[in-house]
């Protein structure tokens, strides 16, 4: 599972601009509260003029790599195309649409709610994923990050999307995914703090519980802005718990020696990943990590959860590229 990373700039982490807060949700928008606030931006966020051109900044690195992912992984005469959730695939849906190519026999696949707005808004024939076909194969899905490590294992759910973003991506012969620059770090938990997960409300102070044991610090339910609202519920009308942990070891880590059995609450991705999904209550964990879809296909089956590529619009804007090794 080695990776080829191929950065022109190398590392280049949060540039200590903007902070990396932890964001609303995709279905927030349909609390009648939220509907004239700006897409999942806090209620209490306050932009001074220099955060303003930050922010722009920013948008503008989301935009550049959304527009490069684009040409190079949306395919000639797509049929099925997996739409993921968030603010950078907003810039995905606007590269698709400016390609200017015929996509009236094109299904897109939403990842959620705001998703399927999205492409609705687009003028884009939006197809539920329990609606396509049996067999249905889509010929790539692009989603946005919180977090994307050396090998390509990305964290997921800040926006509290991440079950429907998983099927998506796991039925997809490439999943690409793209981000700015704050994104990309070299190992996960770096600048992002901590691992979303989906959990039954019934179950949610077990799951809290079991996460303490993994060696979470202080996992916490998450609450909708105006904690009036209560906690916040996802798509499936499920809540997200925030799992802190210390950063996770990559593949080449643990083939270096290091471990990663849970000693001190450091773990390598994969196992931690499979301890977090067989908890019972949890639906999903918001780690994208394992076989990609190429890899899954030569092993006889269908989709990875793993990129097989990762864009990232950089400060100088430009646009660095991350490559999984197939
Ligand atoms: O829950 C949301 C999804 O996993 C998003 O893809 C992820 O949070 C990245 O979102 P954004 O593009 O807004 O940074």
């Amino acid at each position: 599972m080695a990776v080829a990373t191929e950065i022109d700039g190398v590392q280049i982490p949060n540039s200590g601009k903007i902070p990396m807060v932890p964001r609303l949700f995709c279905a927030a928008i349909r609390s009648p509260l939220s509907r004239s606030l700006p897409l999942r931006l806090p209620r209490t966020t306050f932009l001074s003029p220099r955060s303003q051109s930050t922010m722009a900044d920013i948008e503008a690195a989301k935009r550049a790599a959304a527009t490069t992912a684009v040409a190079n992984h949306y395919p000639k005469n797509a049929q099925w195309v997996g739409i993921g959730s968030g603010t950078t695939i907003v810039y995905v849906v606007e590269a698709i649409k400016a390609l200017g190519v015929d996509t009236s026999a094109t299904r897109y696949v939403p990842t959620g709610y705001q998703s399927r707005q999205l492409i609705v808004s687009a003028g884009l024939t939006a197809v539920e994923f329990d609606a396509i076909p049996k067999g249905t194969v889509l010929d790539v899905a692009f989603d946005g990050a919180d977090e994307v490590d050396d090998e390509l294992n990305c964290i997921k759910g800040g926006g509290a999307c991440l079950f429907q973003e998983k099927l998506v991506a796991m039925q997809a012969k490439e999943f690409i995914c793209v981000a700015d620059s704050r994104k990309l770090q070299s190992r996960l938990l770096t600048n992002w703090k901590y691992i979303p997960v989906e959990v039954a409300p019934i179950a949610a102070y077990r799951v809290l519980n079991k996460l303490v044991e993994l060696g979470s610090i202080n996992p916490v339910i998450r609450s909708n802005a105006n904690p009036k609202e209560g906690n916040l519920k996802t798509d499936q009308d499920f809540f997200i718990i925030d799992a802190p942990f210390p950063p996770m070891l990559i593949q080449a880590d643990i083939a270096g020696g290091l471990d990663g059995s849970g000693v001190g609450g450091v773990w390598d991705v994969n196992r931690l990943s499979r301890e977090i999904k067989q908890i019972a209550g949890v639906l999903e964990v918001g780690i994208f990590s394992g076989l990609t879809g190429p890899q899954a296909a030569a092993a006889g089956g269908i989709g990875g959860q793993r990129p097989v590529a990762a864009y990232f619009g950089m400060p100088d804007g430009s646009v660095s590229v991350r490559n999984a090794i197939q």
